[in-house]
């Protein structure tokens, strides 16, 4: 029987009896084990995607969400709000809907893709877009909740934090331990903190033997922790990482320098070769900006700088149908034949 997330992590979550869970029965989501590219092959690496496109909403969103909705609706929030690239407002407008609360989300115009937008539309949140970026989009959602009476459900709100450390948890639970590197995509950077939080609560109770190495990846055109400035205009096809200033800046640098990680960059191009690769090789269709974990580490093993015999768990923060633009751009979509036997045999190749 599947559990809440909330139910299955009670023991450390910062929750009561009293707090009411708002659940979709996120989490508990798989880990596949992947064939891996030659390169990782040759080395005896193993390469794992924990796939977060499975939850609920579609993403890695729902493990903060849950936590965050539900301390919302236990100190008596009628609405909840969210500046985000898609996928946190996806995620808040689902749980908002499930509490039968309101939500209000902050989007920058034109650069979310067209799934999520969907999902919040549906879900019936209040769309803000603005002519801005998300930077812009998370400074004014952080201004509102201070002026109305609106609560901020953006990874600034710890409880998100509390949430997604728990993907940490469910990894360390299905492999005996921690992976020997942790690899995913960093935008806003609430992700690359959570896992390291989790993963050091596990290792201090004994429940983890190793820490992993930290591995995050971002876009080159929208890569500040890479050049440790902020980004005035972050440009990436991966649009959920299309962030220039993280909130969540001193929780990267201290999983990268803790854990012995690094934080690098990746472009476009490597970006939309790890995303094709997933879903022709592997059979997993993930948003592009999750395949950027797969392109750093892709990367990486080129460059000889991962241990062989290793164990590499990718985050796959989201599912592939949230961009169903870029795949259609990535894949060319064939134009109609002539419905006959002898056009549809060409077309398929068998001619
Ligand atoms: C698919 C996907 N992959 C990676 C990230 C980066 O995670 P963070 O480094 O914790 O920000 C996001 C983030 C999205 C938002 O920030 C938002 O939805 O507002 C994402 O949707």
């Amino acid at each position: 029987m599947r559990l809440p997330l909330i139910e299955r992590y009670r023991a450390h979550l910062p929750v009561s009896p009293g707090t009411p869970v708002v659940s979709l029965l996120e989490g508990s989501t798989p880990l596949i084990p992947l064939k891996g590219p030659e390169e990782a092959r040759r080395k005896g690496v193993r390469l794992y995607a924990k796939f977060e496109g499975l939850n609920p909403t579609g993403s890695f969103k729902d493990r903060g969400m849950t936590l965050a909705v539900s301390k919302a609706v236990e100190a008596g929030a009628r609405a909840v709000a969210a500046a985000s690239t898609g996928n946190t407002a996806a995620s808040a407008a689902a749980y908002a809907a499930r509490a039968g609360i309101r939500a209000v989300v902050v989007l920058p115009a034109g650069y979310v893709a067209l799934g999520k937008v969907a999902q919040s539309l549906v879900h019936g949140a209040r769309i803000v877009q603005i002519e801005g970026s998300f930077d812009q989009a998370l400074s004014l959602t952080k201004a509102l909740t201070e002026a109305y009476p609106v609560a901020l459900v953006n990874s600034l709100n710890p409880y998100r934090l509390e949430g997604q450390k728990t993907l940490a948890f469910e990894v360390v639970d299905e492999l005996g331990d921690a992976p020997h590197y942790h690899a995913l995509p960093v935008g806003n950077a609430g992700n690359i903190t959570a896992h390291w939080m989790g993963y050091k609560e596990y290792f201090a109770l004994g429940k983890a033997r190793r820490l992993p190495r930290m591995l995050g990846f971002q876009a080159a055109g929208a890569a500040p922790l890479v050049l440790g400035r902020p980004v005035e205009k972050p440009e990436t096809l991966a649009t959920a990482i299309r962030i220039g200033n993280p909130a969540s800046w001193e929780g990267a640098v201290r999983a990268k320098e803790e854990s012995g990680g690094l934080i690098g960059a990746v472009t476009d191009g490597e970006i939309l070769a790890a995303y094709c690769y997933l879903a022709e090789e592997e059979g997993v269709f993930c948003e592009p900006a999750s395949a950027a974990a797969l392109a750093g580490v892709w990367r990486l093993l080129k460059e000889g700088r991962l241990e062989p015999e290793s164990q590499v768990v990718l985050t796959l923060t989201g599912h592939g149908l949230k961009d169903p633009a870029t795949a259609e751009k990535a894949a060319g979509l064939l134009p109609p034949v002539p419905a006959v036997l002898e056009a549809v045999a060409e077309a398929a190749g068998l001619l």
